[in-house]
């Protein structure tokens, strides 16, 4: 059972650097490269992880070697980790069940025109798609959470009004959707915005069911964690080094680094479970052995210079 009513002085974070971080890489990395930066993820104290995503193949390529990722991580479960995987439909669901996930993200979003470039249907559409989805998550006891892409702005419809997710989270408790993950697709939202947004989705859902998901490309992203922190959020997405891009949302930057947040909530008390300088190597590793590119995190590169010099 994922546990997301978390304390008052907890923030629960779930780390997408392996699936959103890397979804829209050109060169292919290896499923070695793959599961060697979850497995370090897993020892710097990450116990919310999403791993993979079952999409077609056709429309995302570097995802297609989700089963033998998950695969690699079997000797580094337990009962404190959740790996999850993006599931379109009833065909994804059945290989993340296949591959042993305990969470999976059905997704859809905020804005038409995003769900039909990203999953080619309707919102309507996309939301039927995943019932028989929730009911294999049912019977096989696996925590679903519901994705809704755009909901601060929409790289084809541009702004999208506040009350809108709010009311594609209620469409998706109706049908079983246990978690709620908005997100800030092109990273466009300011703070008071997404305080309005927030609690938009917090009149139509469970305060503790929400998480935010935000994207760093005008550098709003810690600024608006703290605002949904403020209304009472408690969880939220992120990616160690600040991996990342949609392949479905042109010029959207990574998601916000995990050493930023990890950084940033250590400094107001929180408690993350995350070993900072531990994710730090991780980031650093990654970034420069992995993909050859300077280090995206902020905090995470002041660290690193501070011990190395
Ligand atoms: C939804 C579909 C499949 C519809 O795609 P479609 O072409 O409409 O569907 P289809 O049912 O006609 O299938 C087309 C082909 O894909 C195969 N297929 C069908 N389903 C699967 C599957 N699950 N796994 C593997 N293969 C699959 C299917 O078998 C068929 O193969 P063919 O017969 O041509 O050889 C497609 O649009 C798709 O895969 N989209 C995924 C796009 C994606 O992954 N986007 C990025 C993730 S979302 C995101 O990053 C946002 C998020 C979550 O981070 C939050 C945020 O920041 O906003």
């Amino acid at each position: 059972m994922i546990q997301t009513n978390v304390g008052a002085h907890a923030v629960s974070l779930v780390e997408v650097g392996p699936r959103d971080g890397l979804q829209n890489e050109q060169a292919p990395i290896s499923t070695a490269d793959k599961i060697e930066l979850c497995k370090r993820l897993l020892a710097a104290g990450v116990t919310r992880l999403e791993a993979a995503a079952f999409v077609s193949p056709k429309w995302v390529p570097q995802m297609a070697d989700g089963a033998h990722v998950l695969a690699g991580l079997n000797g580094f479960r337990h009962s404190e980790v959740s790996l999850s995987a993006l599931v379109p439909n009833v065909k994804g669901m059945e290989a993340a069940i296949e591959a042993g996930v305990q969470e999976v993200v059905v997704f859809t979003a905020a804005s038409e025109a995003f769900t039909q470039k990203n999953i080619n249907c309707t919102i309507a559409d996309s939301i039927e798609r995943f019932k028989p989805v929730i009911e294999l998550a049912r019977q096989h006891q696996v925590h679903v959470r519901g994705s809704i892409s755009c909901a601060l702005g929409c790289p084809y419809e541009g702004p999208i009004p506040v009350g809108r997710a709010g009311d594609v989270a209620r469409r998706l408790a109706d049908v079983g959707v246990q978690e709620f993950d908005v997100a800030d697709t092109i990273g466009v939202g300011t703070p008071g915005q997404t305080r309005a947004v927030f609690e938009a989705v917090a009149k139509a859902v469970p305060l503790h069911s929400v998480a935010g998901h935000f994207h760093d490309t005008y550098g709003q992203a810690l600024a608006n964690i703290l605002a949904a922190l403020d209304v009472g959020v408690r969880t939220f997405h992120s990616s160690v080094a600040g991996l990342g891009g949609c392949p479905y949302a042109k010029g959207a930057t990574g998601n916000v680094a995990t050493e930023d947040v990890v950084y940033m909530l250590h400094g107001m008390g929180y408690d993350t479970g995350v070993d900072l300088n531990a994710l730090v190597d991780v980031g650093q590793w990654f970034s420069t052995a992995v993909l050859a590119r300077p280090y995206g995190s902020r905090a995470g590169r002041a660290l690193w210079t501070r011990r190395h010099g």
